[in-house]
């Protein structure tokens, strides 16, 4: 992992951080392809294209395919969501998520009686409390260890336990905002209590690049007439968490 492949492929356990401390976990990370210049300055950090496996060889086939089922799902959710909100089911099509960015993360957390292994640091938590910074994500998980947790409204951590044969969904900061908060940004966090190595595979689906987001007038009318959030574009925000996520 770094800055040389736009923060794509391997990193390490313990090279992602959140909220200052390392994450038990290892990880390759993938995003879509930026070619040079195509987001300007502000792109720049997140030029290039993934650095796929040769083994197995039908890697990153797979892989290619998975993304565009799974942008196709998400964005049906989405539609669902627009519609759920009083808007057209085309609300976020065009210049908000027509042409929507995104993320992909195969991840491996170690089983509990590897992470106490000396080489590794001190730290039970496979991945630290954090909101996404999207629209959506797309967690695919190991059917076989909850690992996963939320956070409720009563503030209890609540375990997400896999239901096989689907995805947990979160709801992401920039959905958040569109929303003026009708949609809640998922608090979460991974403990891997398990003895076993536990894989997930987290596909976040984004908002154009360089979309503004702002709450929605129909938002807005459902909560008080009043913006509860500022302007953002998704871009900024993005760039903003990935380099500021690895210990490099
Ligand atoms: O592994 C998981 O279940 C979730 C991973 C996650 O929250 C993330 O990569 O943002
Ligand atoms: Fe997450």
């Amino acid at each position: 992992m770094s800055t040389a492949t736009g923060f794509r492929g391997y990193q390490r356990i313990g090279e992602n951080i959140t909220q200052g401390k390392p994450d038990m976990h290892e990880a390759i990370d993938c995003y879509r392809e930026v070619k040079p210049g195509r987001y300007g300055a502000l792109g720049k950090p997140l030029e290039g294209s993934n650095l796929w496996p040769d083994n197995p060889p039908n890697f990153s086939s797979l892989m290619e395919e998975y993304i565009s089922l799974l942008t196709d799902l998400a964005r049906n959710i989405m539609r669902g969501i627009a519609l759920a909100l009083g808007g057209s089911a085309n609300e976020f099509e065009g210049d908000k998520a027509g042409d929507p960015f995104w993320v992909m993360r195969l991840i491996g957390y170690p089983g509990a009686s590897d992470a106490k292994c000396p080489e590794m640091p001190e730290n039970d938590i496979g991945c630290g409390a954090h909101t996404d910074y999207g629209l959506l994500t797309l967690v695919n998980q190991d059917d076989d260890i909850p690992a996963l947790q939320v956070r409720n409204l009563s503030g209890e951590w609540i375990w997400a336990v896999p239901i096989p044969g689907t995805f947990v969904c979160n709801i992401g900061d920039m959905l958040k905002i569109w929303s003026n908060g009708l949609y809640e940004p998922t608090l979460h966090r991974v403990i891997n209590n398990s003895p076993k190595y536990r894989v997930s595979v987290a596909f976040f689906y984004e908002p154009n690049f360089y979309a503004a987001i702002e709450p929605l007038e129909i938002c807005k009318q459902k909560t008080g007439g009043v913006e509860k959030f500022g302007r953002a574009v998704y871009g900024e925000h993005l760039v903003r968490k990935v380099t500021t996520n690895f210990v490099m």
